[in-house]
């Protein structure tokens, strides 16, 4: 007997382009959400577009987070208690659309996403990927019920938070292919519609990264459309598995070692050069990813995020410990191996 059921989560509402942030109370309006909102920020987009976002509801209450932490989002349940809100507007970058998403999950109300940074694909996902001590979780919630992202905002916010975008899209490109391989090796349920989109997004940034340039509207604009296929990719999969293989397990393995010292796309950039070349040799498309990172002047060496080879090395070896994800790395790759392919790839220096 066939019993297999599929529910696919996705916005119902997806804007992006010029000055769609005054269009924001529209969308909502047309989610037949009811009460009053509790807008969830962070300080610099509610000094940018707190005032913008507010003007357009009756009655907003706002809240305002200052980090990332399992913390911050039961402080926001206390608020949302004394508040009473219908639904959560996240405005800001993956700090507070994570707490809102995880917050709005908890207290069961809708979410709506306003990014005003294209730093990675959480800002449409169905994940809260939430720090404690030095570990991330990577938690399953509801993605937003709808996405309202101004590129004139966008393009406005630094640089090096939309090239870690774009290298979080290129990775997906090994993602899948460690899903894949997980299909092959170990018959994990896997996603042809997912993989395929999924793949196609990282495609296309990899073809089109000279055409994505600091300050430049359109550019925003297709940065954020990319994370949006990235965060439906995952919705279709029902899990992350389209945008994070090996790459993320290394990214992920650094967060530990290495905390703070360089921004999640960027890490999974550099590492998803390290994975594409464990998965094809040297004959692979490694290479096709490590130009298209430094065309987005996005790094491409452990020097380039901040973090010592060592550090690189640790996190490369011990990735496969830290999640029963079948990828690459499976079994793990010893030192000397290590340290060969980041060689190779000029990741690491001679
Ligand atoms: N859900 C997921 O799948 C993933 C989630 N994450 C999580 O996301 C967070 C990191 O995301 P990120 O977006 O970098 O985090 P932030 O929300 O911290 O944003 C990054 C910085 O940009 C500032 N900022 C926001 N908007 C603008 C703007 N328009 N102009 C200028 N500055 C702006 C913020 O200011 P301020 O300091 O005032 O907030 C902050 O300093 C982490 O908590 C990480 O764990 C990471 C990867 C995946
Ligand atoms: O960062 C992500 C996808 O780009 C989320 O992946 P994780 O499930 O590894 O946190
Ligand atoms: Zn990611």
């Amino acid at each position: 007997m066939f019993e297999k059921t599929t529910w696919i989560k996705l916005p119902r509402n997806v804007l992006v382009g010029h000055d769609v942030l005054d269009d924001l109370g529209e969308a909502v309006g047309d989610l037949y959400l009811t009460g009053r909102p509790l807008i969830v920020t962070s300080p610099t987009p509610n000094e940018i577009a707190g005032d913008r976002v507010r003007a357009q509801f009756d009655d907003p209450a706002t809240a305002v987070v200052e980090e990332a932490s399992f913390a911050a989002v039961e402080e926001l349940k206390e608020t949302a208690e004394a508040v009473d809100p219908g639904y959560l507007i996240a405005l800001g970058g993956g700090k507070p659309i994570d707490i809102a998403k995880m917050a709005a999950d908890h207290l069961d109300v809708g979410f709506v996403s306003v990014p005003t940074v294209a730093s990675h694909d959480g800002i449409v996902s169905g994940r809260s990927s939430i720090p404690e001590g030095d570990t991330r979780h990577s938690v399953a919630a509801d993605p937003p019920l709808a996405v309202v992202a101004d590129t004139t905002l966008i393009a406005d916010a630094p640089w090096r938070l939309t090239t870690a975008g774009c290298a979080d899209i290129i990775s997906n490109y090994t993602a899948v292919k460690d899903w894949r391989l997980a299909r092959r090796l170990r018959n994990v349920e896997y996603s042809e519609y997912a993989g395929a989109l999924s793949e196609m997004t990282a495609e296309l940034l990899v073809e089109n990264a000279d055409m994505i340039r600091p300050g430049l509207e359109e550019s925003a604009w297709v940065v954020v459309k990319a994370l949006v296929s990235s965060g439906v990719a995952m919705s279709i999969a029902g899990s992350s598995r389209p945008a994070s293989g090996a790459e993320h397990l290394i990214s992920h393995q650094l967060d530990r070692i290495a905390p703070g010292k360089a921004l999640h796309g960027h890490q999974v950039g550099v590492a998803s050069i390290l994975t594409e070349y464990l998965h094809s040799g040297e004959n692979g498309r490694w290479d096709a990813i490590r130009d298209a990172l430094a065309e987005l002047d996005a790094p491409t060496t452990a020097a380039g995020l901040g973090v010592d080879d060592a550090e690189l090395i640790a996190a490369l070896t011990s990735a496969h410990e830290i999640r029963d994800r079948y990828t690459i790395l499976q079994g793990g790759i010893n030192e000397e191996a290590a340290i060969e392919v980041a060689t190779a790839t000029g990741v690491i220096d001679d």
